[in-house]
């Protein structure tokens, strides 16, 4: 960088008067590695545990245990994990957060409005940035930044906005940015997840137990004031309302915790071996704060979970899979869009191929006429 430049911002083409304002939508999830192979594995993991948001103990010592420990070891050990899940077309996460960004802006399309609806992941490709850059470019003057993620924790939802401050950071006509913190208890989200469950239960019977796992933080943050675990806890409530379930018929649970530090409790997997060996015969486990099918559901519960739980002596285990491209689901996530983009013109710039297409495609993908 020259030591004259004047300006941190680069530059930009000129204003131009009377642009019509374009509407986007960005659907943020975390991130997953591009393959499941360890150098990816690393990468990934390098970004995510060196984000401060994640991990917060002092610098010097975390990038010590990071570097040193940490990323020798645990890229082998997950690449294996994610190979396990892997799907032809890629993550299980990119897979289905890609599918629902493209049936939700064919909903809305369906609905009339006319947004532009992009996906993007806070770690790994494709970066918050990158699509920042390509909205903008494309003349967007509106953007929706939409967490994936139901229950507000800084851990998550902080840092995906903190991406978005610091690409705004450097730019000099920055849109208008408006951000959804949460939906850990909006009515359609539960109202989805609750036909979900209502679905397995019709065609499998139901369970003795319903155990309600939900992704772990360091029980530090809930000193600190994260508000994650309330959420959590408030999301269970409604849903165990509309299941109609009694105290003794379901159970809140945390998984996939990291390190040796106190995690909320109690933990997912113990909980499992406690009930199996407790004599339940079958659990049905439905993994709420995760709005797509991933690494931690479909292996850490649907296969280590699983077996943990028969090996204690339980029966039979059934995973309910997470919302993914349900319909309902997608319905709650376009009311909720909706919701979020009151008073910024959806209608505007009218551009005929591309709503022709997006109709076309959420025609195809079952959306109603
Ligand atoms: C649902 C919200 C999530 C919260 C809250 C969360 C907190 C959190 N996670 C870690 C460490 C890891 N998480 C990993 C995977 C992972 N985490 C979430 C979501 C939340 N994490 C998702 C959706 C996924 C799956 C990604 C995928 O590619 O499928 C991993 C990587 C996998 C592994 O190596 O085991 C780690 C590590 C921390 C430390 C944390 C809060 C402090
Ligand atoms: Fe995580
Ligand atoms: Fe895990």
């Amino acid at each position: 960088m020259s030591f004259f430049k004047l300006s941190p911002f680069a530059p930009e083409p000129p204003f131009r008067h009377g642009q019509v304002p374009r509407t986007a939508v960005l659907y943020c999830n975390l991130g997953t590695p591009d393959t499941p192979t360890t150098p990816d594995v690393r990468r990934f993991l390098s970004e995510f545990l060196s984000d401060p948001r994640v991990v917060e103990i002092p610098r010097l010592l975390w990038l010590l245990i990071l570097h040193g420990i940490i990323l020798r070891v645990r890229p082998a050990k997950s690449a294996a994990k994610y190979a396990s899940v892997w799907l032809p077309e890629g993550s299980p996460l990119k897979v289905w957060t890609e599918k629902q960004a493209k049936l939700l802006q064919g909903w809305l399309a369906q609905r009339g409005h006319q947004v532009q609806v992009r996906y993007a992941m806070r770690y790994g490709s494709t970066s918050i940035a990158e699509q920042l850059d390509a909205l903008k470019a494309a003349g967007t003057t509106r953007v929706l930044i939409l967490p994936a993620y139901p229950q507000y924790s800084a851990t998550t939802t902080a840092s995906l906005f903190d991406a978005v401050y610091a690409w705004a950071g450097q730019v000099r006509a920055i849109p208008e940015l408006r951000f959804v913190n949460h939906y850990h208890d909006d009515a359609r989200y539960i109202a989805a997840l609750t036909m979900s469950i209502q679905r397995h239960w019709k065609s499998h019977g139901r369970p003795d137990q319903l155990v309600m796992s939900f992704h772990g933080v360091p029980e530090r943050t809930l000193q600190l004031g994260d508000p994650y675990h309330c959420e959590c806890r408030k999301t269970a409530r409604l849903l165990a309302e509309q299941l109609g379930l009694s105290q003794e018929q379901f159970k809140v649970t945390y998984q996939s915790r990291l390190g040796r530090a106190r995690w909320l409790q109690p933990y997912t997997e113990p909980s499992l071996i406690a009930m199996g060996k407790a004599g339940v015969k079958r659990v049905d486990v439905v993994c709420p704060a995760f709005t797509s099918d991933c690494l931690e559901t479909l292996e850490e519960i649907n296969m280590e979970g699983r077996a943990a739980f028969l090996q204690a002596g339980g029966k039979e285990f059934h995973f309910i899979p997470c919302l993914n491209d349900d319909p309902e689901w997608i319905t709650a996530l376009c009311d909720i869009t909706q919701q979020h983009l009151a008073g910024w013109p959806t209608q505007a710039a009218p551009d005929a191929p591309q709503l022709a297409a997006s109709r076309a495609a959420a025609l195809a993908l079952g959306a109603k006429q």
